[in-house]
């Protein structure tokens, strides 16, 4: 126990010795919550609490990486379940999945599958879209599953039109989910609490099993996970929870800050522990963070303080422009490299808006310095591996329609939009899978012959590719790939982006798969390979080994730390984000928002704003945002730009926007935008009614992320071997497939494509030789 407790002031030991009854844990940012928890649970182990009782949940994976790391360091290899609220819910629901009448292989819809049931869901429905759009019909929705509103509780309420569209729209959208045997994201919470809540046993079994559930970061729980956790902590009432309320920055998904302000109501016996320290930033650094949130309203006043040594005084700064701002930051982190004061993996960047990251990553990249990109243009969100990913869902669920629908004409295979839609017409009137319609295809009389001949002949290649569901996932895929000719298909659409080599996305797939067979030996089905990649979410596949600069928007940041942090772009519209101004409530979010961006920092910090900003072509004039008044500047080193040329001296004012209009991203902060226009729990009958509920607020996104998955020196490097060198003949190494002779070149400059057969498997493989990584082992030929 010496050895769990020694590195912990006496409040985080006091907390973490605390095993039976009820703990919430109130602390500011850096002050030790996540570390509690991990000492927690290493304590409790060594008490005799059994592995499998335990389960802390947490928001993003790599949160829950990151506990799973310092856990092993104190208690290795115990199987403590340790994941994400969405992660827990996906799992139970696989065991009880009969329950809420999916099957136990169900498929999880991402965002766009969503989107596409929606728009059918709405179709069916026959509702009409003037009065509300099927953005809002969906964030009705959303919003409805995150406070456990049933289909049927939702169409007694009347409300605004959006609302009573929604309403008709939702029994017929979750019917078709269930048919196609799939869940949304919002469906693996409010599945699980309604199982919870409507099967006495299963919600006492469960807090039987797990009696000790603990919740990090739980001022970000919506009703769902609030139910949830609540549920499995009836008999043993031995939850704890850890949280923050100023960095509650989750309200536009529905997030309930009451959830933990109310946490000692809900259990009268309950023993709250306060940390007061903060282990992680500069005395400097507190100072900026605590001006800052004063200026909130809503929130119990506490003193951050730190016993930490003072560090460099915050910065301010001042651009011309975002190009500026870019190059300067770039130059700022080669200098301090130069300085040898820090590495590229010290540093991280954050902005409100992924859009904003685009200059700095060419800027950085023009350095040479290796850089990830955490944001919305997720690996997994590619065309081209959508949709492999798509024939691998119909593999494994072949009621996926969504899936069927993006992967029934891709490659092309002369099967239009008029069959397709007759298609529909026909599962939906029998209330069949499409997949199943298609094997029927002669019986649906409105399509023609031919129609009917090319989809019989999908039919027979899914059931080829249905057969080695059961090989490595490697070998399906490969199989998937061949079979489909899905690497002509790119060849002869040819579609080459500035960002992104469509055949090198595939590439990456297949090392995905491979992996994900190497990791689970045993146990690597289809299904939970398909299970993690849906669960991805925003700060997976950060790798904390690669050394590189990360650049993420605030709301992934929450919860990580870095020894030196840039947050750009602090203006006004942006941040606060014009949409959340109008508001109090979000408008003190928007400031909670700055305030985890700004505890992020270890060391050093550098707050900057632009006089003007290009967003989308368009160049606007900046105002800088209102929260850098709030700070306390005489503390701080504040640089403004030197150049006075001001291209807006004339005509400024016509000039300045109303708002950011143009400005779309589909990222969390755009979600805050999404119709919200009042508070309806009036509506809502006695039994659904939480005393706590207050704004419902929008549709939770997936967060997604990518990883630049060529560093800046990959790109740079000029010892590459000239495309020229490569023909027919030639011997190359590739770092996964070994060595293979070139059987082919075809293509000229960044298209030059090369056809290899590999020694080890004779399998051949194409690729992109501007990308591929390629080592020349012999020229060949001559
Ligand atoms: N008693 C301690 N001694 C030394 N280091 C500590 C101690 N407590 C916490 N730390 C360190 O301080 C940093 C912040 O801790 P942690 O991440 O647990 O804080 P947190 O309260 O969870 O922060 P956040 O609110 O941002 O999630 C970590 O690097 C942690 O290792
Ligand atoms: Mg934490």
């Amino acid at each position: 126990m010496d050895a769990i407790t020694k590195n912990l002031t006496a409040a985080q030991a006091e907390a973490v010795t605390h095993i039976d009854g009820p703990l919430l844990i109130i602390a500011g940012p850096g002050s030790g919550k996540t570390r509690v928890v991990t000492h927690r649970v290493a304590h409790m182990l060594s008490q005799g609490v059994r592995p499998w009782q335990i389960a802390a949940l947490t928001f993003t994976n790599k949160a829950a990486e990151e506990m799973r790391t310092r856990l092993d360091l104190l208690a290795p290899g115990q199987p403590v379940w340790m994941g994400t609220f969405h992660r827990f819910c996906a799992q139970q629901l696989r065991r009880y999945a009969s329950y809420v009448g999916l099957a136990e292989n169900y498929s999880i819809y991402d965002m766009s599958d969503s989107k596409s049931a929606m728009k059918r869901a709405i179709q069916a429905a026959g509702v009409s879209t003037s009065h509300a759009t099927p953005e809002q019909i969906a964030s009705a929705i959303s919003n409805a599953k995150n406070r456990l509103i049933t289909p049927e509780i939702m169409q007694q309420q009347s409300g605004r039109a959006s609302d009573s569209v929604a309403a008709r729209v939702y029994p017929v959208y979750q019917q078709q989910l269930l048919l196609a045997n799939a869940v949304d994201f919002d469906d693996l919470l409010y599945h699980f609490a309604c199982l919870l809540r409507e099967n006495p046993e299963v919600r006492s079994e469960l807090d039987a099993k797990l009696k000790y559930i603990m919740v990090d970061e739980y001022q970000d729980t919506n009703l769902a996970q609030y139910a949830i956790v609540r549920a499995m902590s009836v008999d043993h009432p031995n939850l704890a929870v850890t949280g923050d309320p100023d960095q509650s920055i989750y309200g536009w998904r529905g997030a309930d800050l009451n959830n933990i302000l109310d946490f000692e109501k809900d259990y009268p016996s309950v023993k709250t522990v306060r940390l007061e320290q903060n282990y992680r930033s500069t005395p400097n650094i507190l100072a900026v963070a605590d001006q800052l949130i004063r200026h909130n309203r809503r929130r119990k006043a506490k003193e951050l303080y730190t016993e930490n040594a003072d560090g460099d005084n915050v910065i301010l700064r001042q651009y011309e422009d975002g190009y500026q701002e870019a190059d300067a930051i770039a130059d700022e982190i080669a200098a301090q490299m130069i300085a040898g004061q820090a590495e590229p993996r010290d540093f991280a960047i954050f902005c409100r808006m992924n859009a904003l990251t685009r200059s700095l990553e060419h800027a950085l990249r023009n350095r040479g310095l290796p850089y990830q990109i955490i944001n919305g243009v997720e690996f997994y969100q590619r065309k081209e591996v959508k949709d492999l990913l798509a024939y691998l869902h119909l593999i494994n669920n072949p009621s996926h329609d969504v899936a069927l629908q993006r992967v029934i004409n891709t490659p092309t295979r002369s099967i239009g939009a008029t069959t397709v839609g007759r298609l529909q017409a026909f599962a939906d009137a029998e209330r069949i899978p499409m997949l199943e319609a298609a094997r029927r295809a002669s019986e649906i009389d409105t399509m023609s012959k031919r129609a009917q001949t090319m989809l019989k002949s999908f039919v027979t290649l899914y059931d080829r590719l249905r057969k080695k569901a059961t090989a490595s996932l490697e070998d399906l895929l490969r199989f998937l790939v061949e079979e489909t000719k899905y690497i002509e298909f790119l060849e002869r659409t040819g579609v080459e982006k500035e960002d992104s080599n469509p055949i090198a996305n595939v590439d990456e797939l297949v090392s995905a798969a491979v992996e994900f067979d190497r990791m689970h030996p045993d146990d690597g089905s289809l299904e939970a390979f398909l299970e993690q990649v849906a669960l991805v979410s925003d700060t997976d596949k950060f790798e904390d080994s690669g050394n590189r600069v990360t650049l993420m928007t605030l709301h992934a940041a929450k919860g990580l730390e870095f020894p030196r942090v840039f947050v750009i772009a602090v203006e006004d519209d942006l941040l606060p984000h014009y949409r959340s101004k109008q508001d109090d409530q979000q408008l003190e979010e928007e400031r909670r928002l700055l305030f985890v961006g700004i505890t992020r920092a270890q060391q050093w910090l550098q707050l900057s704003y632009a006089k003007r900003r290009s967003m989308r072509g368009d160049i606007r004039v900046v105002i800088p945002s209102m929260f850098l008044s709030e700070l306390p500047r005489a503390d701080m080193n504040v640089i403004e730009s030197q150049t006075d040329r001001d291209f807006f001296d004339d005509g400024a004012d016509e000039s300045y926007p109303d708002s950011w209009d143009l400005v779309q991203e589909p990222s969390p902060p755009e979600q805050a935008e999404q119709e919200y226009k009042g508070d309806d729990t009036s509506v809502i009958p006695e039994i659904y009614r939480d005393p706590f509920v207050s704004k419902p607020k929008p549709k939770r996104t997936k967060p997604t992320i990518t990883t630049a998955l060529q560093t800046a020196s990959d790109l740079l490097s000029s010892d590459r071997v000239p495309l020229g060198a490569y023909r027919e003949g030639s011997v190359v190494r590739h770092p996964e497939y070994g060595d293979g002779t070139i059987t082919e070149v075809t293509g000229r400059g960044p298209k030059r494509t090369a056809k290899i057969r590999f020694s080890e498997d004779q399998s051949e493989q194409t690729f992109r030789l501007a990308f591929a990584k390629l080592e020349l082992l012999d020229t060949g030929g001559d």
